[in-house]
């Protein structure tokens, strides 16, 4: 089976509070973005051990403990019946980046396996094992846009649409680890409701909707705020920081606009939302 996970971006994120399981409280809207892997699994031929071939950008950390293969293995735990698979992942969405790519193949992972042995698990069921491995991993079961609270896996239903949007997201080739970003942090109440916010007009969340860790990350990574700034120089109507970073986002409400000069080792998405 075939499947294609996507990545996200983050509509504002608010770290509210620190929590006695050493995770923060957040808030944030979770937007699918149809910029994608692809895994395919296959039942392992017979007597091998499950196994994941990776091919495309590296992907840090022995093989055996991929995201993909982990998940796989929370399933079996629970039903023993599950053969050996073979997987094979081409990774095209940047790591560390605050897409949650690793999250959303893992998800897809365990939605294929579901479906290609017929397991029959309902999809709560199935972000319950999500959650087990990542914060973000259960937004990726059902991979639609959610306000998440606490820590960002319960999910608040949101009528967004951004359809037409256009959408520039810049990875400047740098790797912000997830509890790196959180060092930084001191949790505050947010300043604008993000639920209110995000139903005004895509041209006012300059002024009410943003990330945390905008502020945090600034003074260590200069590049940040200068790809922000040349999204706005280019008629971005909103950019923002996605999740922890290091990609950074501009959304347009006119449409696509024209490629812009990046340097070369840069990853660029282009599209419409
Ligand atoms: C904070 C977000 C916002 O989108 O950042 P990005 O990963 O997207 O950049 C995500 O929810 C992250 O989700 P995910 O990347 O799955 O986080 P996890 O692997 O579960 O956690 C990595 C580490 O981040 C910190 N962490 C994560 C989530 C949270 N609500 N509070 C935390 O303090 C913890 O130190 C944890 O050990
Ligand atoms: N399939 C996978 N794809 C990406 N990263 C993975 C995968 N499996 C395990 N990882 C590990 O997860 C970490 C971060 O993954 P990712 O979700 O892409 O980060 P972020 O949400 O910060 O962009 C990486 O350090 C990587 O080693």
């Amino acid at each position: 089976m075939l499947v294609f996970p996507n990545a996200k971006l983050n509509l504002g994120l608010y770290i509210t509070e620190r929590r006695p399981d050493g995770f923060h409280n957040l808030e944030t809207v979770f937007l699918p973005l149809p910029w994608t892997d692809a895994l395919e699994i296959l039942p392992a031929e017979t007597g091998h051990l499950t196994s994941i071939a990776l091919t495309g950008r590296p992907i840090p950390g022995d093989p055996v403990t991929n995201l993909c293969v982990r998940a796989y293995e929370l399933l079996q735990a629970d039903f023993p019946q599950l053969p050996p698979v073979q997987m094979y992942l081409h990774k095209i969405v940047p790591i560390g980046a605050g897409l949650g790519g690793g999250s959303a193949d893992a998800a897809f992972a365990l939605k294929a396996a579901n479906e290609l042995f017929g397991l029959n698990i309902p999809s709560e069921t199935l972000e319950g094992y999500a959650r087990r491995l990542g914060a973000d991993c259960a937004f990726f079961i059902q991979n639609k846009p959610v306000l998440a609270v606490e820590r960002g896996d319960v999910f608040q239903e949101i009528d967004l649409s951004l359809t037409g949007t256009g959408c520039v997201v810049v990875y400047p080739n740098l790797h912000i680890s997830t509890p790196e970003a959180f060092a930084g942090i001191t949790p505050q109440p947010p300043a604008h409701g993000l639920r209110e916010a995000l139903a005004q007009p895509l041209e006012t969340w300059r002024d009410t909707v943003s990330n945390d860790f905008e502020r945090s990350l600034a003074p260590k990574y200069p590049v940040l705020a200068a790809i922000k700034q040349e999204l706005y120089a280019a008629g971005a109507t909103y950019a923002s920081l996605s999740g922890s970073g290091s990609a950074v986002y501009g959304l347009w409400a006119a449409g696509a606009p024209a490629a812009m000069p990046w340097p070369t080792e840069y990853t660029v998405w282009q599209g419409v939302l």
